[in-house]
């Protein structure tokens, strides 16, 4: 059965958000302050294993299945020259995950992930969107639908990314309805257009903002609308994944911008995403702010394809790998800080 089967059924996942276990949330911060450390001195390796304690119910979280699922689309707009690659370059790069010669293969072997690569009718591009809506609402509803059905009980990690040359123009689009601020605001270079190139994108986007200004604002419209297939799936592999308390980490520009529409009507969406990093494409640093998303990594990765997020999964597993492994003051027999401090005042 399909998770999504009509728009009011989007709706009505996003007003129910499943929320973490608290208790193994408050269990994995005690075991945290009883660890042999200075309490905190982990830094945000310690509120990551909380983070994971409470999306995954258990004190002592773990990375057994881990899987990256990566989503490919192409879109209507491409006729606008808005990329500095041609349509071609998705089904060519979906072939290339296929081989194993990709990025993200390297990464996500590195990272202990299995990789799913979902290509999503890459011959037939969503519609122009300076005069259509990008997809039907079936057509958008199967994306959600191919989105969540990545989303398996047995995953204690989902990482998420996409594949569609001109998608930062459609995440830009996303963010510009979605949280405001012009195009000019949210539109970069994507894969290197020239400022040339950027302003065409700026004017493209502007078009399609203008085009669909009165439709109704809601998630569904906005991603329908402005969105494609390959940020659909991803709204719906995150919606799915909170569902099941599965945690998610987010990758770069266009994955987070697929939560744009999502976080208007529902903020607490992110509640169990983590920001694997922060991309270079300029709107990036912006979009997280909004989510109130702080990334883990920052090392001026732009590619996509889930890259940034599998490269932060070896970041989450040396926090879990400490939070599981170190020795608490009692079993190591260290003198912790309350005794020291009594000294200090003796
Ligand atoms: O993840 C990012 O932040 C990111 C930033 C720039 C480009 N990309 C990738 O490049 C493609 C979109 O870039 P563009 O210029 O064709 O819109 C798409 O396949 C994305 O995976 C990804
Ligand atoms: C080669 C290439 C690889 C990519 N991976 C994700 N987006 C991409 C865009 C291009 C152009």
């Amino acid at each position: 059965m399909s998770a999504f089967a009509s728009p009011a059924a989007f709706d009505a996942a996003l007003a129910d958000l499943a929320m973490p276990d608290a208790a193994a949330a408050a269990a994995a911060r005690a075991r945290q302050d009883d660890l042999t450390k200075p309490p905190g001195s982990l830094g945000r390796l310690e509120d990551i294993a909380v983070f994971m304690a409470g999306w995954q119910g258990r004190e002592r979280p773990g990375i057994t299945r881990g899987r990256t699922a990566i989503f490919a689309g192409n879109h209507g707009f491409m006729v606008h020259g808005v990329s500095a690659f041609p349509t071609s370059v998705t089904a060519g790069m979906v072939a290339n995950f296929a081989a194993g010669g990709a990025a993200i293969n390297a990464l996500a072997g590195v990272a202990g992930l299995e990789l799913m690569v979902v290509p999503l009718d890459l011959d037939r591009p969503t519609a122009d969107f300076t005069c259509a809506p990008a997809m039907t609402e079936a057509e958008c509803l199967a994306a959600l639908n191919a989105g969540a059905a990545v989303v398996t009980p047995d995953l204690d990690i989902l990482t998420l990314g996409e594949m569609g040359i001109g998608n930062t123009t459609a995440a830009a689009a996303l963010c510009a309805r979605s949280l405001g601020g012009g195009a000019a605001e949210w539109a970069g270079p994507g894969t290197g257009l020239d400022a040339a190139g950027v302003a065409r994108k700026v004017a493209v986007i502007a078009r399609a903002l203008a085009f669909h200004a009165d439709a109704p604002h809601t998630p569904f419209e906005t991603l329908r609308r402005l969105g494609g297939r390959e940020i659909a799936a991803m709204a719906g592999a995150v919606l799915r994944a909170r569902a099941l308390r599965i945690p998610v980490v987010l990758d770069g520009f266009i994955t987070c911008a697929a939560l744009a529409p999502l976080a208007v009507v529902a903020p607490g969406i992110v509640d169990h995403c983590l920001a694997g990093h922060c991309s270079a494409e300029p709107g990036h640093v912006r979009l997280l702010a909004r989510l109130g998303l702080v990334p883990l990594l920052n090392l001026g990765m732009r590619l996509g394809e889930g890259s940034g997020a599998a490269v932060a999964v070896g970041v989450i597993r040396a926090a879990l790998a400490a939070h599981d492994q170190m020795a608490t003051f009692a079993q190591a027999g260290v003198a912790s800080g309350v005794a020291a401090g009594a000294e200090g005042q003796a």
